[in-house]
């Protein structure tokens, strides 16, 4: 059994529409260190969370890149979130900037433990560079850090008013072609959502493993 890794339940929702049954929601929240990119605060909970857990898990790590505020609030959505909110984002966006370009990125951290073969992905390849890069992203008790395999997805539109109440987060800010993320139902922002083609991209490679 696979388990995800996750607190949200929005997320575990649009991982059943990809991986069905094969996965399961793990409830842990792992230690999310501090860094202004994705890939390895991911790597790094996967790890924690197969210590934890003893079986493969998949975490995900996600967040909203605002272009005109350089990318904020990033890796630290969720603390933007839970503390100014996210209509507050918004009017930040209506009073600071003429370009309302933003992305969704996520990162899948898959570790069950065992090695991966070299992968002929650049994308992935890199990710892991970056991943491994991080000395912060091991525990103390790590002699060898674990291998991790990493998935991203990213997703571009605009910060709008807020419309639509599906969703989670930052879904009714956040428009693509026309449409919030909130005004579509899960399978329609699974089709073209950020962690949609992450996970997309983890089906491939898992099926094929
Ligand atoms: O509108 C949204 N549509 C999405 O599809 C989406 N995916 C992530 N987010 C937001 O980005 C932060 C992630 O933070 P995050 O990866 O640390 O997750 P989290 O704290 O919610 O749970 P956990 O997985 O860490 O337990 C949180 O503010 C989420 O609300 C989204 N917002």
């Amino acid at each position: 059994m696979l388990r995800y890794v996750t607190t949200n339940p929005g997320k575990v929702r649009e991982a059943r529409e990809y991986l069905g049954d094969e996965v399961s929601q793990l409830d842990f929240d792992y230690t999310e260190i501090q860094a202004d990119d994705l890939a390895p605060i991911a790597a790094r909970g996967a790890r924690e969370a197969y210590r934890h857990a003893g079986e493969p898990v998949l975490v995900d790590d996600a967040g909203l890149f605002v272009r005109g505020f350089d990318g904020f609030p990033g890796p630290y959505s969720a603390y933007v979130e839970d503390t100014i909110g996210v209509e507050a984002v918004r009017r930040l966006v209506d009073a600071e900037l003429d370009d309302r370009r933003a992305s969704f990125r996520c990162v899948l951290a898959y570790c069950d433990g065992e090695p991966f073969d070299a992968s002929p992905d650049p994308i992935d390849r890199d990710d892991r560079v970056a991943a491994a890069a991080t000395g912060a992203e091991r525990d103390d008790a790590e002699t060898e850090p674990l291998p991790v395999k990493l998935f991203e997805g990213v997703v571009r539109g605009e910060i709008v008013e807020a419309r639509g109440d599906g969703g989670f987060g930052y879904d009714p800010i956040f428009e693509y072609d026309g449409s919030t993320f909130a005004e579509m139902d899960a399978a329609e922002k699974n089709a073209i959502s950020h962690r949609g083609r992450a996970l997309e991209k983890f089906g491939v490679w898992f099926a094929e493993r």
